[in-house]
């Protein structure tokens, strides 16, 4: 093959940008999406757009905790089993009904739990202690414990006040939150779109998953991992398959992509090598390359650039550097897109399980699993976690960062941990 000395030149002379200083370029580029409204049921998961105020107080009125008896408490005083104190009952007010009787003193009012407390009652006896008896067609009830104004009745308002936000704009909405909205009838809610994101692969030596094995060749497992990836942080994939390291194949299929989706991201083909296409690529005039170098392990190749506006995360095809430079990268931009107030993962400081050895100029991010052991956080790393190593991509729920001075950690000491989405056993 014919070589161009000034390109090779070119490729090799990178300078390596710090993680943090990579990060800050490429969320530079993070456009904040447009709202959208979605129905209630599918907002889980979505981003507020705004701080959603209370329309009316809650509760919007006066209620009852407790199945029993609305009363004033002064007409209860001294009351007990030995001197029971008989009131008239005068209203009977199940949940969703409206009191019909203000409460004046000696009269009550049968009440069930969360049903409106009559004007003029201001505690509620619980069932209990209390009995009924009927006197010429009329209902007494019989109280045999003295109580408190104010017990058993949630003043109007006690959990929010009218015009009080409810939820900040940011707010990455729960199931708490949901509860939330749909008690003040918000059932469409305004949430930032979700970034489309077009996924493709570089690599002649890429098989689909359904395709048998052929000498030479692998399964092409990083575009999946994306896809899920991407999902996984609020996302829309749309996959655009795997293409061969052909330049001219590359360059019309980066222009497709961003022409046409929020954020494109790729896998393979950023190193040094003879078909390492998304590498020359982003060298193009046409494209301002942001970087293509990162002091870090997995993923020191990394590379991104940006065109029109729009972002290329351009991640090695080495399954181990694909996954972390996502997390690194990927995940804050697409996270910011929709209006995220944290877009980074969460450091945690956890213990080392066993030793590490490894140490390198760069910042290492070792793939590893969190366990809680005594209600206390450990971290172990995988087995094995180079950068083309792809089967313990699965065993990691964190990712430990190994500075680049260490002379190895010895189990037992303290270390920082970018906690990844899922579960951790203990
Ligand atoms: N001379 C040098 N060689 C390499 C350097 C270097 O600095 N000088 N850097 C090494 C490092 S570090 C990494 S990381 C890799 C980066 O490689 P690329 O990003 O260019 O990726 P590819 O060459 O396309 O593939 C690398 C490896 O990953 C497999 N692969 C690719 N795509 C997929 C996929 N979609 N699913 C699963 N596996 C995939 C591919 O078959 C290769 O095995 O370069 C080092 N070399
Ligand atoms: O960039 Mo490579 O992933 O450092 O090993
Ligand atoms: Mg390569």
């Amino acid at each position: 093959m014919q070589r161009n000395q000034d390109l090779d030149k070119d490729k090799f002379q990178r300078r390596a940008l710090q993680v943090k200083e990579a990060q800050a370029r490429v969320t530079k580029y993070a456009k904040l999406l447009d709202a959208e409204f979605v129905p209630l049921s599918q907002s889980c998961g979505r981003y507020l757009v705004e701080t959603v105020i209370a329309p009316h107080p809650f509760p919007a009125f006066n209620r009852s905790g407790m199945d029993g008896y609305a009363l004033i408490a002064a007409d209860i005083e001294g009351c007990s089993s030995d001197n029971i104190i008989w009131l008239q009952v005068v209203d009977n007010i199940p949940c969703g009904a409206v009191p019909s009787v203000e409460i004046r003193t000696g009269t009550s009012a049968r009440i069930m739990t969360g049903a409106q407390v009559p004007g003029g009652a201001d505690t509620v006896v619980m069932l209990e202690v209390t009995e009924t008896r009927e006197t010429d067609g009329i209902t007494y009830v019989g109280i045999r414990k003295a109580q408190a104004a104010g017990r058993n009745i949630t003043p109007l308002g006690f959990e929010l006040g009218p015009d009080e936000p409810v939820l900040a704009a940011g707010t990455l909405i729960s199931a708490g939150d949901i509860a939330v909205l749909a008690a003040f009838g918000v059932h469409t809610v305004k949430v930032h779109r979700r970034p489309k994101i077009g996924i493709f692969a570089t690599g002649t030596e890429l098989l689909e998953v359904h395709e048998p094995l052929q000498p030479g060749k692998i399964r092409n497992s990083n575009s999946p991992m994306l896809e899920a990836l991407v999902r996984e942080a609020g996302g829309e994939p749309v996959m655009l398959g795997a293409i061969v390291d052909d330049l001219e194949l590359a360059r019309s299929k980066v222009q497709m992509a961003m022409e046409t989706y929020d954020f494109v991201i790729t896998t393979g083909g950023v190193s040094v090598g003879d078909y390492d296409v998304m590498g020359d690529l982003v060298r193009e005039q046409s494209t301002e390359m942001l970087f293509n170098k990162v002091t870090m392990r997995p993923g020191s190749v990394t590379t991104a650039a940006v065109r029109g506006g729009k972002l290329l995360l351009a991640l090695s095809g080495n399954p181990g550097a694909c996954f972390v430079g996502f997390h690194l990268f990927a995940r804050p931009v697409i996270g910011l897109m929709q209006g995220s107030l944290y877009p980074y993962l969460p450091e945690w400081t956890a213990t080392l399980g066993e030793d590490y050895s490894k140490v390198n100029n760069y910042t290492r991010f070792v793939r590893a699993r969190l366990e809680i052991r005594g209600g206390a956080l450990f971290a172990y790393p995988a087995s094995i976690d180079e950068s083309s190593v792809m089967v313990t991509i699965k065993d990691s729920n964190c990712l430990i960062i190994v500075p680049p001075e260490q002379r190895g950690l010895t189990a037992g000491a303290k270390v920082t941990v970018i906690k990844l989405p899922g579960e951790i056993e203990g």
